[in-house]
This record gives structure tokens, sequence and C-alpha cells, in this order.
């Protein structure tokens, strides 16, 4: 009888504990709404978390406190606060919170998801000097310029033949191509790159599930939705493909050490024919891995996994954010029309932009910030608490997930004059010279907590100098070059109030925040020297 009584009281505390720690932790935790058994909040969570959280924001307040199964959670949604989470606190909050997938998918071995400890130190080290810091990344221009060119090659072919393009799936291809390249050189063949392309998409789509078994702790090891299945079989897949093309470069490594020794010759190289030593990152990477004095030494599950990791994160976000700038130049043909004056004016019509006008181009610059505040590609900056820590009135609990919703703080009018209003305007100041635009001072390196598509501080994203970089030309190019005459896809377009056709813009769901409706235009040449252009 004890033993029945005692379990039933156990029962009832289980089921009620959540309403209770709702009740009686309010004064150390954010506000929160009531809570249920097991799941926590995630009954108020939609298929889109970010639109979610705004809706919860806006009833609770700017810092809310969740559960989701058993994982605390914090939702952050103004500057102010962003600031206080990601500066004041930055120690406390210097972890991304790894997923049963992304462990899994990165080896437990990759960047993004390191503790912020010595080897995340080595390697983001590493990789600002080798690879994204602003010398490597300019060091890359013209390899870059090549893809640009081959896209937009491409997309003169299709005007020639009136053809539509399908930009959703062209523009990963050409971020996808340029982040192989810098990271595993032009020794790769173009199959490996495009295998790498299909498998980094299942990559992040496995990634950007919300799945319970992370949050319920008792359904750690249990597979209801048959996720951990799919990340079996993209991690084989994959997993292969890079054993290839690690194994071939060790190969080539072994094949050029024995020429040298036998020619006794010093220049070994992988990406040229010009007898200069050209490494890119997998040699650097593989350099180290074979070094027995090296600071850290890297492991082949660490490269694997830092491959990965630049590969998810590079495609995907260079790719959404030039398709969403492009869907809404398509639906504001004043703003466009004044980036092709900024470009005709500047540039001119006999040569193509290229990545050293971006500075003479305030204009498109600031198409490119309207872009990243309206539609970040990551709108949740997700973060880890390393260290139970107060903050103002609250006590945030140790292994707490911080999100900063970047997407509802760009929507918040307290913040932004007309904040849904697409203007780039409210980047520029004026300048002396009439008809010229001026930058602002708001940028987007994480020193104003307004916008941070990029996030702020130690975890703050590598891969801002080449996305800042290679994105406002290549927006640029296909301003010059191109009007792009909507072919559509079904529900791919709205009426507005003045009952002209205009792009639906509804976001789908996702990791990363893509448009629900896929791009397809016909590209119809504006220069009649086009031809020649492209050619020089
Ligand atoms: C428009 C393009 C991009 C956007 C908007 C973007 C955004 C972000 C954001 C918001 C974060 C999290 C930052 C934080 O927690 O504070 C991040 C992290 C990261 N991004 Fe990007 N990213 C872009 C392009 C790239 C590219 C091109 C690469 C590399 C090729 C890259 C590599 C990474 C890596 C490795 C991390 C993890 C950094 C860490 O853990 O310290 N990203 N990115």
């Amino acid at each position: 009888m004890i033993v029945e009584l005692l379990a039933l009281f156990l029962v009832i505390f289980l089921l009620i504990r959540p309403l209770l720690t709702s009740i009686f932790r309010t004064n150390r935790l954010p506000p929160s709404p009531i809570a249920l058994p097991i799941i926590g909040h995630f009954h108020l969570l939609g298929p889109i978390i970010h639109r979610s959280f705004q809706r919860l924001t806006n009833r609770y307040g700017p810092v809310i406190s969740l559960r989701l199964g058993s994982i605390p959670c914090i939702v952050v949604s103004s500057p102010d606060l962003a600031r206080e989470f990601l500066k004041t606190n930055e120690a406390n909050f210097s972890a991304h919170n790894a997923s049963i997938a992304i462990d899994r998918l990165t080896y437990a071995s990759g960047v993004a998801f390191a503790p912020y400890g010595p080897y995340f130190k080595f390697i983001k080290k590493l990789t600002i000097n080798e690879l994204l810091g602003s010398r490597p990344v300019s060091s890359f221009a013209s390899l870059r310029a090549k893809e640009r060119d081959r896209f937009l090659r491409l997309l003169a072919e299709k005007s020639e033949r009136g053809e539509a393009v399908n930009l959703t799936e062209e523009l990963p291809k050409l971020s996808n191509n340029v982040v192989s390249l810098m990271v595993l050189g032009t020794s790769n063949d173009r199959d490996h790159v495009d295998e790498a392309r299909l498998v980094i998409k299942e990559v992040t789509k496995v990634i950007g599930e919300f799945n319970l078994s992370d949050f319920v702790w008792f359904l750690r090891n249990v597979d209801l939705q048959g996720i951990r299945k799919r990340i079996e079989a993209t991690f084989k897949r994959y997993d292969a493909l890079l054993e290839k093309v690690i194994s071939d470069r060790e190969e080539l490594r072994r094949r050029k050490k024995m020429n040298k020794k036998d020619n006794n010759d010093d220049n070994v190289s992988n990406n040229s024919n010009d007898g200069l030593e050209v490494k890119d990152f997998l040699d650097i990477l593989l350099d180290n891995m074979e070094d027995e004095n090296a600071e850290i030494k890297l492991t082949r599950a660490h490269i694997k996994g830092i491959i990965v990791d630049y590969f998810t994160a590079g495609t995907d976000t260079t790719a959404i954010t030039t398709e969403w700038a492009l869907a809404e130049l398509i639906n504001h043909p004043k703003v466009l029309e004044k980036a092709r004056e900024e470009i005709d004016r500047v540039v001119g019509k006999s040569r193509l932009v290229s990545e050293s006008d971006s500075p003479d181009l305030p204009y498109i610059q600031a198409i490119l910030k309207e872009t990243l505040r309206l539609h970040p590609p990551l709108p949740l900056l997700e973060r880890k608490c390393v260290k139970e820590c107060k903050i103002g009135e609250y006590v945030i609990p140790e292994n707490a997930m911080l999100f900063v919703n970047n997407w509802a703080m760009a929507r918040d009018p307290k913040t932004w004059e007309s904040p849904l209003d697409f203007r780039p305007e409210r980047f520029l100041q004026a300048s002396s010279e009439p008809g010229e635009h001026k930058l602002g001072p708001i940028d987007v390196k994480g020193h104003h907590f307004q916008l941070l598509p990029f996030g702020s501080g130690r975890r703050m994203c590598p891969g801002v100098n080449l996305a800042t970089q290679m994105l406002p030309a290549l927006l640029a190019n296909i301003i010059q070059l191109f009007d792009l005459t909507v072919a559509g896809s079904p529900g791919g377009h709205l009426r507005d109030g003045n009952d002209q056709a205009v792009l639906n813009m509804e976001e789908g769901p996702g990791f990363t925040a893509p448009r629900l409706h896929e791009l397809v235009c016909v590209p119809v040449s504006r220069l009649s020297s086009l031809t020649t252009i492209l050619e020089s």
C-alpha cells in the first residue's frame, strides 16, 4: 500500500513539477507561459520557430524563459538584452549548442560546435589566417570571379534561348563551388563537388529539424521521428565522399614528396602548373595532422568535421541571402532602378562589376544589409549557457539554451522605422556629392546589437569577410546584366494593394530561413554588349 501511495505521489509530482516551477521560480527565471508536463512549451511552437518566439515575446516581454522538454531555454528579442547576454556576459554564452544530429554529422569534432577552449581557438586562428580572414579572402578573389562568370554565362545562355532558370537551385551551386575551391582546392573534380552539394543539402535539412530526442531525456535513445535513421544514412554517404577526397589528396601528396625527392625539386604544387607551391586549406590541415610537434594535433575526424562545418555554414547562408535580395528587388522596382543608376554611374556598361568596386557601391551594400536585416539566414542566434549566471534580476541556469531572435528584432518598431518595409536608404547617410550615397554607421559585424546577421563576439561568424566581399559583387553583376522576369511556381505570386502581381515572400521552415517558393526567372539581357563583357 505504502509503495503504491509513494508511486502515486511520484507520478503526481512529476506531472505538476513544471507548474510548480513556473509559479515558484518566476522571480528567478524570466517570465514564462505555463508549461505542460514532459513536453514543457513544445506545444506553443509552430513549424517556423522564430515566429512562434516572436508571438510569445509580444505577450510576455523581450526576455522569456521556456522549457523545451527537459531543456531550459531563454529567448531574447531586444538589442539591449542581446548586448547584455552576448557582450557583457559573453564568457557565459561562448558555446553553441550541439544536437544529436550535429554531434554525429560533424564527428563531434568540427569548429562551430566545439566548446570555447584551446582546440576552438587554434582552429579559429588557423581559419582566419589561412581561409576566411580579409587577406586570404582577397587572395581568392580571382577564383571567385571565375565561378561568378560561369554563373553569369549560364544566365546569358538562358537569356539567349528565352529559358527560365531556377535560382533556388543554381545559387547554392555557385556558393558551394566557391567554398569547395577555397577549402579543397582546384584539384577536386566537379563530380565530388556536385555530390558534396547534394549531401550538404541533406545535412542542413536534418540539422534544422527539431528532434524530440534532443529535448526529452527519456527519449534520448528512441527514434520516434525516424531522424536518427536519416542522420546515419546521410553520415554514411558523405563519410565515404570525404574519405575519398582526403585519401586521394594523401596519395597526391605522397607522389609529390617522392618526385620532390627524386628531382631534388623544392616546388610542390597541387593546384597550379606554374611550379609555385599553392596550398589549399585541406593541405594545411593535413600538414598539421602529419606534424608530430603541432601545437594542437588534428585527427582525421577533426579534418572531416571542419570540412563539413565550412560547407554547411557557408553554402546555404550565402545562396539564401542572394535569393532574398533578388526577390526583394523584383518586388521593389524603384530600389532596383536606383541600384542600376549607381552601377551605371560608378562602373558603366562596358565592364563587369568586380569585388574591388564594392566600396564605391554603397547603395548595393545597403541593399545587402537591408536583406540581412529582414531575412537573416540564421534567424535565431543559438548559444548555450556554460555557467549559471545572474543577468539583471534573473538567474540563467547552466546548460540553458539561449536564442537571440534576430528576425523579431528586425521587425520591432521600437528599433526600426516602418520595420516591415524594404528600404535600403535606412543604412545610408547624406553625401556631400548630390545624387550620391554614403553608408551609415550601422555595420553587420556585431558592433550594433540591433543588427546581428553574423552574430557577435568570439563566436561570431568567421565567414563574414567572405560573404560581405562576394555578395555585393554577385548581386551587382546580376542587376547590371539582366532583368529577371518571374516565371513562377504555383503559389509563388500574390496581388498587392494595386492589384499588381508580386512575388510571394513567405518563408519556409528550416535551420536557415529559406523562401517557401522557388525563385524561377527568365533572365532578359539588358546590354547589347553582354557577350563581349562576359568574354573580356
Ligand atoms: C550571408 C552569409 C552568412 C551568414 C548570415 C552567417 C551567419 C552566421 C551566424 C549568425 C553564426 C553564429 C554566430 C554567433 O553565434 O554569434 C555563424 C557561425 C558560423 N559561420 Fe556563418 N554565416 C554566413 C556565411 C558563412 C560562410 C561563407 C562561412 C564559411 C565558409 C561561415 C562559417 C561559419 C562558421 C564556421 C560558424 C561557427 C563559428 C563559431 O562557432 O565560432 N559562415 N554564421
